[in-house]
């Protein structure tokens, strides 16, 4: 039987850099990951691109998304809707691949209801003003939104025990090889469970 992949969940606060430390892991040669693209209600940003960095619909599609059980979790965030896609991740495990989603806490939460055996990753901040630092720097967001972002930050840190590994983000390069590794440790624990003991007591 196909051996399923691992759901990987990568969150973090607004502004930490996971989009940015998700796309460099992607770009690397020796990454196996599927990434799951979100759908959300929020308006696309300068150079996003719809089936690319999210599926963007109206309140509406989304809402329908809900009542028809197509999306494995869901969560407002400061004033739209986010979601994952249930059938694609599902499927993706299935083939025996690793699915990784980028997701705000309250969704992550859910995953961990219907996937205990997910690995989940919280990436820090190295301090609060480099965060706000770091949203203001990116320039996508105006003064309010950036407001309720950062007070939402504070409430997602405090939930970071809910997660199996923290990650800073302090250089995006130490804190992709730290997820990698992350991921290389947490396969080589299931295989010794799965596999390497079984078999070993089998042969002798
Ligand atoms: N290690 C880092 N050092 C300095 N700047 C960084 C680092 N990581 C990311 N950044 C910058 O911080 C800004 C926010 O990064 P990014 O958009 O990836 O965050 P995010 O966590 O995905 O945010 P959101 O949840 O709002 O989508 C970007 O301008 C990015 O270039
Ligand atoms: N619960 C979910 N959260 C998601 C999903 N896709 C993205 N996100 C998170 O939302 C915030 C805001 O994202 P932004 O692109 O508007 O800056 C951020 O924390 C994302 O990680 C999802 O499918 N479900």
């Amino acid at each position: 039987m196909q051996e399923k992949g691992l759901l990987i969940v990568l969150s973090g606060p607004s502004g930490v850099g996971k989009g940015t430390v998700r796309k460099e892991i992607f770009s690397q040669a020796d990454t196996a990951f599927e990434y799951s693209i979100s759908v959300t209600t929020r308006k696309p940003r300068e150079g996003e691109v719809d089936g690319v960095d999210y599926f963007f619909r109206t309140h509406e599609e989304f809402e329908a998304l809900i009542r028809n059980g197509k999306l494995l979790e869901y969560a407002q965030f400061v004033g739209n809707y986010y979601g994952t896609p249930v059938d694609y991740v599902r499927q993706t495990l299935d083939e025996g691949k690793d699915v990784f989603l980028e997701i705000e806490v309250k969704g992550a939460r859910q995953v961990r209801e219907k996937f205990p055996e997910g690995l989940f990753i919280f990436l820090m901040p190295p301090s609060l003003s480099e965060l706000k630092n770091r949203i203001v720097t990116r320039g996508t967001e105006t003064e309010d939104i950036i407001h309720n972002r950062m007070l939402t930050a504070r409430e997602e840190i405090e939930m970071m025990e809910l997660y199996d590994y923290v990650v800073v983000n302090d250089q995006v390069d130490l804190a992709c090889e730290r997820i990698k590794s992350i991921v290389v440790a947490e396969h080589c624990r299931r295989e010794r469970v799965e596999h390497v003991y079984k078999k070993l007591l089998e042969v002798e």
